[in-house]
């Protein structure tokens, strides 16, 4: 008997993103989002796909909603898409837009499911990329306006806030790699960006603050654990500078109110050190209620020189790997907690996003996807370890409630407890979805069944 039990008040919920969803990207007065131009520029989606139709939640959230009910989860996690708020990043608020989110709110909280609202998942209006997106300064004036018109709107209403969901991705992956909207390579572009994401951040908690907003808020930064080859020293140092890029290069600015200096140094190296004007540290360090924490994945690490921009080469040691390639890695997700609590002290964290791609598909009404399962059962017990050695875990989200549009990789990765069918929007509740709501419903689970 291997029973894995969580506290009566941990919450239980599920997440998603607007452009990932929603669908009616023309509808209703919404503007166009980088997404939107990202993804109908030939060659950067996987088949083509785009977020026009989605899953179509911007029709169907009632429908959703009730699958969220009988899931038997008390918080969700959404995010507002800025373009349908302000469709051309700021000036004139488009009201169809409100009223979507007030429609949506309303039904979660009529059926006793709290929701927990993202502020910028990724969709930034195409209007403000135009005067450069996130390396003009002004965005981050923009995005603060943004978040003062959503709290003012929703005060009372939503009482959990993220501002900024996955800041590495917005930043290193979008602007360094390349593969994410808008889709750039440069890494000073990229660090600048960071900073300016840091900024927004500290920005909206600013106003959060000063209009006394009902609640708490955080942000979302994505993680994954690296662990070294070997003992050498060199391994373990290189690992450090792979994980100081997604935790401490986004973690100690605002907890610490100031970056990391190993990470300086390496960006320094490049070039590439991040433009800071006095005062931004200060604003991005100001106190916040609690840290989500997105986790996927780890890997092995070892040093080879300029292998990458941290002289860090990972190695496949043969770890089973879920459909998006990435290792199934649960002991990577309790140190990365325990590492956050150990440099960072006690802050009430919720997990935001954690799941798995598994690309199963309806068979005589059914999506057998005991992988799914598996990965959960792992994770959740490396949770219930951290919270074991004293992690204050709030509550989990599972990533995704719905299959949806994996970003670079399109409909064809799913990441859904419920299968969607993307000819006909049909939604199929898959067996994690029955294994997750008697989990939910019993606050513990069997790891042999
Ligand atoms: C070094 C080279 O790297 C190449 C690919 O690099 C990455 C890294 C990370 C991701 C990634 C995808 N997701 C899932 C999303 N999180 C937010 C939500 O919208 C989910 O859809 N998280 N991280 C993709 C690709």
């Amino acid at each position: 008997m291997a029973i894995i039990e969580f506290p009566k008040e941990m919450k239980w919920g599920a997440a998603t993103a607007a452009y990932q969803i929603e669908g009616a990207a023309l509808e209703d007065g919404r503007g166009l989002s980088i997404w939107d131009t990202f993804s109908k520029t030939p060659g950067n989606v996987l088949n083509g796909d785009n977020g026009d139709v989605a899953c179509d939640s911007y029709h169907r959230y009632k429908e959703d909603v009730q699958i969220m009910k009988e899931l038997g989860i008390n918080v969700y996690r959404f995010s507002i898409s800025w373009p349908r708020i302000f469709p051309a990043g700021t000036g004139e608020i488009n009201q169809k837009g409100l009223q979507y989110y007030h429609n949506l709110v309303d039904e979660l909280l009529e059926n006793g499911i709290e929701p927990m609202c993202t502020l910028y998942h990724w969709d930034l209006p195409q209007a403000l990329q135009d005067q450069g997106g996130w390396e003009n300064r002004k965005t981050v004036d923009a995005f603060a306006d943004y978040a003062e018109q959503i709290f003012k709107e929703f005060d009372g209403k939503i009482k959990k806030w993220i501002t900024i969901n996955e800041p590495w991705c917005v930043s290193f992956l979008s602007n360094f790699i390349g593969i994410h909207a808008p889709g750039f390579q440069n890494l000073k572009l990229a660090t600048d960006i960071s900073h300016h994401l840091l900024l927004a951040h500290g920005k909206a908690v600013a106003r959060f603050r000063d209009l006394k907003v009902e609640g708490s808020i955080g942000y979302a930064p994505n993680t994954e654990w690296l662990e070294p080859f070997s003992s050498k020293q060199e391994d373990i140092d290189a690992c450090n500078r792979g994980m100081g890029w997604f935790i401490e290069w986004f973690f100690d600015p605002v907890f610490k109110g100031q970056y990391p200096h190993f990470m300086l140094e390496v960006f320094d190296k490049h070039g590439a050190a991040p433009a800071i004007q006095a005062g931004d540290m200060e604003i991005i360090s100001q106190k916040i209620d609690f840290v989500g924490i997105n986790y996927y994945t780890g890997s092995v690490g070892r040093y080879k020189k300029d292998a990458d921009l941290f002289d860090l080469e990972k190695v496949d040691i043969g770890y089973e790997k879920t459909d998006f390639d990435w290792n199934i890695y649960p002991e990577g997700f309790y140190k990365v907690l325990l590492k956050i609590k150990d440099q960072y002290g006690d802050i009430p964290v919720y997990i935001t996003e954690n799941g798995a791609c598994y690309n199963d598909e309806v068979e005589n009404g059914r999506v057998k996807d005991q992988g799914r399962i598996d990965y959960l059962k792992q994770h959740l017990t490396s949770l219930k370890r951290a919270m074991d050695s004293g992690v204050q875990i709030k509550g989990y989200l599972a990533w995704s409630l719905l299959d949806n549009f994996e970003w670079a990789e399109g409909y064809h990765k799913r990441f859904g407890i419920v299968h969607v069918d993307f000819n006909t929007l049909k939604r199929t509740k898959k067996d994690s979805y029955y294994w997750y709501k008697q989990t939910v419903k019993n606050g513990w689970f069997d790891m042999n069944y």
